[in-house]
């Protein structure tokens, strides 16, 4: 067997297997997945090694391991379910028992998450797929009773797990006891051919994503084992007895370990994108500044910086945030394996409007270091399309935006009542309390005077949302309907608490860890923290107005220090992008080479083009000629 050490870039990136001879841009729909197996399995093997050493245990940091597939594969790699859901379901939600027995063959098997149907994703009480008791044979029985509880997306389920952790709705005795999770083998180890009772294959190409082998899964009297639904949270004994869970949102937790880790994962995102586009911005010599002289670098066009440093301060946020975050589940998960549930809740909405916050932000500061790359960052060799691409996946998969925006307005308005009835709240939104009792300050043009009156907007936007739901009720619409004809503003409350939350996190932990830092870091870090946060005041300037006693004159002068801050970024903003430290192999970008060797790399990709093969493609023989001769006058 083969044994890799820890692996290190150099170890991975040296692989010759990891290279591809031909862009995958070229390469068809089957070949592009061929070729991700390839360099997936490669890499699986690998992982697996690590993961061994490192006794993988469910909640663990996010690692760099998973980033160097993440530049190899250069898109996405078929086996992260298998990492990112399928074993996390198992370890969060099996017993040790069931751990032990499910994961026996360690990496020998591969998984994924099958929860969202052809017919439902957000709404999970509404799926279809039934996992029906037989106490005659101590079995589960699988169905699909419609085309549309087909399982539908999940990652890997097409054509490369031959396992996975499928969400079916639990029926004992004939009653319907909601949805639970059930570990079931869909393809036989040794063949690989779908086992008999399940109907399986891949939905097709999509906007990015392509090889991430989504599937579809249909159950047709499929019999697993009693003892495959997984029963940490709640159990199904030999007798039929249903045993509850304590809390039946536990079985939504694979989703928020997701969900913390999709703002690491953003950060990452925004730190390629921010790495090429600011590079080539160097790089890039277009027109005049002063008439009479050279043309210059475009990066030293103010509004470039402006289009440009707001994604390098914003992946410090997500990083710094997410790290934040991921001490909060990790904190809170530990309560949870001590039976206290109290700050489940919290969790949830916080990491329901962080990760809708962070895959939005990065999909539109990606998509704007594509654009401040003019046409060469409309070409697949830039990799900013693909970056694109992959990012905006995650505004909708583990939780549509929407729909999680509101589970936390749902927080935020229980926690507006609480306050009301003089209830104590956690940290997270005790500023609600200071704002019924009229305890808040003067604006202040501060960082921290910023970040209160973010704050003060969200416990504003809350008290109307609770106030116009209330107006609904009085007019005679049920609680429900309320809420609906409230929601455009509960959305904008969480939207607001997220924005108050990031800058809140990042000024507070960069200020906390400067005095560690040496002088000039600890500028640099507090000039972006400051930026991200200025940023965010002119931006919601409007909101600002409304709900703080912020001035004209105060908005002024934070335009003012926002330019000034551009300024002072600018002769770092190549050595902030070079800290990323992300290597060319891994950055994938003819525009964003180390070297800035940008229009050789370009030239030397275009010529990979199998059309440039040849000086006169056969079409011309074939179609073009007959037409022109016929027309020719
Ligand atoms: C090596 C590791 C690598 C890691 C790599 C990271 C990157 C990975 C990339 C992977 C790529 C793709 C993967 C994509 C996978 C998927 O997409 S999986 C499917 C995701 N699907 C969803 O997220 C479904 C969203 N819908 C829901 O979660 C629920 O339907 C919803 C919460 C919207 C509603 O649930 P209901 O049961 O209807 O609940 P409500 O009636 O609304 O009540 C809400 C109350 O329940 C509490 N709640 C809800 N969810 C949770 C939760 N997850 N945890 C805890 N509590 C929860 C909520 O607080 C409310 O409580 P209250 O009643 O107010 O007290
Ligand atoms: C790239 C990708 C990978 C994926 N991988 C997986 C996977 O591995 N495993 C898996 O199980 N799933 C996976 N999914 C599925 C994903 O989780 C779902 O697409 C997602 O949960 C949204 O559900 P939906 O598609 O049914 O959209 P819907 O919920 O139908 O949303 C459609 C629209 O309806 C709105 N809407 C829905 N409910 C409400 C509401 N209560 N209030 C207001 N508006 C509402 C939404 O905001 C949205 O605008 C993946 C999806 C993608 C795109």
């Amino acid at each position: 067997m083969k044994c890799y050490p820890v692996p290190r870039e150099n170890l991975v990136l040296s692989i010759d297997n990891l290279k591809d001879d031909i862009p995958e841009e070229y390469l068809s729909h089957k070949e592009c997945y061929e070729n991700v197996i390839r360099k997936g399995s490669v890499l699986y093997d690998i992982f697996s090694e690590l993961s061994k050493d490192r006794k993988h245990k469910a909640h663990q940091a996010p690692s760099n391991a998973y980033r160097i597939s993440d530049g190899i594969m250069q898109n996405v790699n078929p086996f992260l379910l298998h990492f990112a859901l399928f074993v996390p379901a198992i370890t969060n939600q099996a017993t040790p028992e069931q751990q032990a027995e499910f994961l026996k063959h360690g990496f020998g098997i591969i998984g994924t998450y099958a929860q969202t149907e052809l017919g439902h994703g957000t709404f999970l009480r509404g799926l279809e797929t039934t996992a029906t008791l037989d106490l005659e044979t101590d079995e589960f029985v699988l169905n699909s009773p419609t085309l549309t509880s087909y399982k539908w997306w999940p990652g890997g389920l097409g054509h490369t797990a031959n396992h996975c952790v499928v969400m079916a709705q639990l029926y004992v005795k004939g009653k319907c006891h909601g949805p639970h999770l059930f570990f079931v083998q869909i393809r036989d180890i040794e063949t690989h051919e779908p086992l008999p009772g399940l109907k399986l294959g891949e939905i097709g190409a999509k906007m990015g994503f392509n090889t991430a082998d989504n599937g579809f899964l249909g159950f047709h009297n499929f019999r697993i084992p009693r003892n495959n639904m997984l029963m940490k949270n709640s159990q199904v004994l030999k007798d039929g007895t249903y045993v509850e869970s304590k809390n039946e949102k536990l079985t939504y937790g694979s989703m928020v370990f997701v969900r913390v880790y999709l703002l690491s994962d953003m950060a990452y995102m925004l730190a390629r994108a921010a790495t090429i586009s600011v590079r080539y911005s160097a790089v890039r010599h277009q027109s005049h500044i002063k008439p009479d002289e050279p043309e210059v670098q475009i990066l030293d066009f103010v509004i470039q910086q402006h289009k440009l440093f707001i994604s390098i301060a914003t992946s410090h946020a997500f990083k710094i945030c997410g790290l934040w975050l991921w001490q909060t589940y990790s904190k809170v998960m530990e309560d949870i394996g001590k039976g206290s549930m109290d700050r489940l809740p919290e969790l949830h909405a916080l990491s329901c409007c962080l990760k809708t916050t962070s895959t939005r932000d990065a999909g539109w500061l990606i998509e704007q270091c594509r654009l401040a790359c003019g046409g060469h960052g409309y070409l697949m060799s830039s990799n900013l399309p693909s970056l694109y691409t992959t990012a905006t996946a995650a505004i909708t998969y583990e939780g549509e935006s929407t729909v999680l925006l509101l589970q936390t307005a749902r927080y935020l308005i229980k926690s507006w009542k609480r306050a009301m009835e003089g209830e104590s709240l956690p940290a997270t939104v005790s500023f609600l309390s200071e704002y019924f009792n009229k305890r808040y300050n003067k604006w202040e043009n501060t960082p921290k005077g910023i970040v209160d009156g973010l704050k003060l907007v969200v416990a504003g936007v809350t008290k109307m949302c609770a106030e116009s739901i209330q107006k609904h009720v009085s007019r005679g619409q049920q609680y429900e309907e309320a809420w609906n004809s409230s929601s455009v503003q509960l959305i904008k409350a969480s939207e607001a608490y997220s924005r108050a939350l990031l800058c809140e996190v990042f000024w507070f932990e960069v200020d906390k860890v400067s005095s560690t830092l040496s002088n000039n870091l600890a500028v640099v870090l507090k000039q972006l923290a400051e930026l991200y946060i200025t940023y965010w005041a002119l931006e919601k300037r409007g909101d600002l107005l409304v709900y703080t006693t912020i001035s004209k004159d105060d908005l002024d002068k934070l335009q003012e220090r926002y330019e000034e801050l551009l300024a002072l970024i600018r002769p770092n903003a190549v050595g902030l992008v070079d800290s990323f430290d992300i290597r060319d192999e891994i950055l994938c970008s003819t525009l964003g080479a180390y070297d800035g060797r940008v229009y050789e790399r370009m030239m030397e990709h275009a010529l990979k083009s199998p059309l440039n093969a040849e000086t006169v493609n056969q079409s011309f023989h074939k179609y073009m000629k007959p037409v022109i001769l016929k027309h020719k006058i």
